[in-house]
């Protein structure tokens, strides 16, 4: 027997939008659908609510031409509401051709929002969903607070059903709009449902208040849902909805029993992209996607990854497009310290490994952030050898910040010996500085790195004349790293990660 299949439709570009904060432009919203339908293989998208904005109705024009020349209009659905055809008027002007319409799944939200009856209501979605059919659009519809009208209001939730499963709707959509259900309940509520309607299709919309939206997905699929609704990095209003980057992994672990089109491998860089647009940084620990979640940090695991790989779950960081990494700190032991000196192509004896190993622990007892990038100039501090020579040295600078000016910066940079002045300026110091570096390595013809990320703490345990710890993340040719600086002022700190940078890309 062929597997069941699970259609995901994301919902980043409707109810990912709601996160608090965040808000797409429309070019950004296009790159987005283009990634989720065509790099992630997802199979269907929501991309706004209608009515909302001038902004949003040029973004969902734009997505609708590209979709109509590539054949994909029947993927991408605008949430709509019981508006007597502003919302229709609005999608059919916009090139939109299904409607998710919002209609009221509790008679809670049905008495005291639209202070209607439910035979009120149901004339006016049939309207809505004639109109929509005369103007070559399609519906689905969901059934706003349909969890707590199953807990409440089961009868009107079934009444309701009844009404529209004779409508010409293609699915209906089932969403825990509030997140209050816990697994066994969701199960309870979807099998009595499908089991009720077989000839249905039926999504399922999980939000996280209580951290359960992926254990809800999976239930739902155990008791029949043919959709899921995800958003990457499980964005979305309040504590947002289900996680696409786990809900799949999750289903492909666990139930064989179903297929979901969706390809792993390209699941962290869209959710990279994501974050870079919205600005709403995904946590170190967030599973599949978090920067933390395939570092090994114990030396005891690092050591029995080298026998038989025995610290691996099935998440290997590789599904995804990802690599495991090795943490340096004071929890670090060899086995650890070997792997990053492996990546950098660097050899130590077991003598010398054990007192780069003490310095790693004693900077990690400190508080400091050690990075894999920083261990030449460790093995040459603790060898204190030859081990590890600068090429390129950042030999003076001066930074001028002054009211009513550009900031700007002179630099004197040596370059194997030979030592090269130039001036610049910029939006900060800092950015004077990389402007000034950009010229010097533009007329030696040598590439620079990309920054990517700037991030400054004050180790905890810092006295008042506090240290400022600065970690840029860099990239160069495909490759990502983070160097690190210390001083007591940020900017000097950022020009000694920069200048470890400039070092271990020569090296
Ligand atoms: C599934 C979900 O996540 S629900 C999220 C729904 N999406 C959104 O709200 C998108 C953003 N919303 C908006 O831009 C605006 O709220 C609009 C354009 C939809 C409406 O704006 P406004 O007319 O200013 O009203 P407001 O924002 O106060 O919304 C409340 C009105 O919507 C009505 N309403 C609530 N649910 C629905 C519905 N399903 N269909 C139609 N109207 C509804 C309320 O009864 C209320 O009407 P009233 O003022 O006549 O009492």
């Amino acid at each position: 027997m062929g597997k069941r299949k699970i259609e995901i439709m994301d919902t980043t570009l409707r109810d990912g939008e709601q996160t608090s904060g965040v808000s797409f432009s429309a070019a950004e919203k296009l790159t987005i659908a283009q990634l989720l339908l065509e790099e992630l293989h997802i199979d269907r998208i929501e991309i706004a609510s209608a009515r909302v904005s001038e902004g949003e109705f040029q973004g969902v024009k734009g997505i609708m031409e590209w979709a109509t020349a590539k054949g994909y209009t029947d993927k991408i659905e605008v949430l709509s509401f019981v508006d007597g055809g502003v919302s229709i008027e609005w999608m059919k002007k916009a090139g939109a051709k299904v409607q998710n319409l919002l209609t009221k799944g509790s008679l809670n939200h049905l008495t005291h929002q639209l202070k209607k009856t439910p035979e009120q209501h149901f004339t006016e979605i049939a309207q809505a969903i004639a109109l929509a059919k005369a103007n070559n659009i399609e519906t689905n519809v969901y059934l706003e607070d349909w969890s707590n009208g199953m807990r409440n209001s089961p009868e009107y939730v079934f009444h309701y059903l009844d009404f529209l499963t004779q409508q010409p709707v293609k699915r209906i959509l089932l969403p825990d709009t509030l997140g209050v259900l816990i697994p066994s309940e969701t199960f309870e509520f979807i099998s009595k449902i499908t089991a009720k309607y077989p000839n249905t299709h039926f999504d399922f919309h999980a939000h996280n208040d209580y951290d359960l939206s992926v254990a809800n997905a999976i239930e739902a699929v155990k008791a029949g849902i043919h959709g899921l609704h995800v958003t990457v990095n499980g964005m979305g209003e309040r504590a947002g909805n289900a996680p696409l980057e786990s809900t799949v992994a999750v289903i492909n672990d666990f139930i064989p029993e179903v297929s979901i089109n969706v390809k792993e491998s390209s699941l962290y860089s869209v959710s990279k992209l994501v974050e870079t647009f919205t600005g709403y940084r995904i946590p170190a620990n967030k599973p599949i996607v978090g920067d933390n979640v395939f570092t090994q940090t114990a030396g005891i695991h690092a050591d029995g990854d080298n026998k038989n790989n025995l610290y691996f779950n099935d998440l290997l960081p590789e599904r995804f497009g990802r690599k495991r990494k090795y943490a340096l700190g004071k929890t670090s032991g060899k086995a650890n310290i070997e792997k990053n000196l492996q990546e950098l192509g660097l050899q130590l004896n077991q003598e010398d490994l054990k007192l780069v190993t003490q310095r790693i622990i004693e900077l990690g007892d400190k508080k400091e952030t050690v990075t894999k990038e920083d261990l030449p100039y460790i093995i040459s501090d603790v060898l204190d050898s030859q081990t590890y020579e600068e090429r390129i040295i950042v030999e003076s600078y001066v930074l001028v910040h002054a009211k009513g000016m550009r900031p700007s910066t002179t630099l004197c940079l040596k370059i194997d010996g030979e030592t090269i002045e130039e001036n610049a300026q910029g939006d900060g110091q800092f950015d004077a500085f990389m402007n000034a570096l950009a010229k010097i390595y533009k007329s030696k013809k040598m590439s620079l790195p990309k920054l990517i990320d700037y991030a400054v703490r004050i180790p905890p345990g810092s006295s008042s004349d506090a240290l400022c710890e600065t970690i840029i993340t860099w990239t160069n040719n495909g490759k990502e790293f983070k160097t690190r600086g210390l001083d007591s002022d940020q900017t000097v700190a950022a020009i000694v990660a920069t200048q470890k940078m400039l070092n271990v890309v020569s090296i």
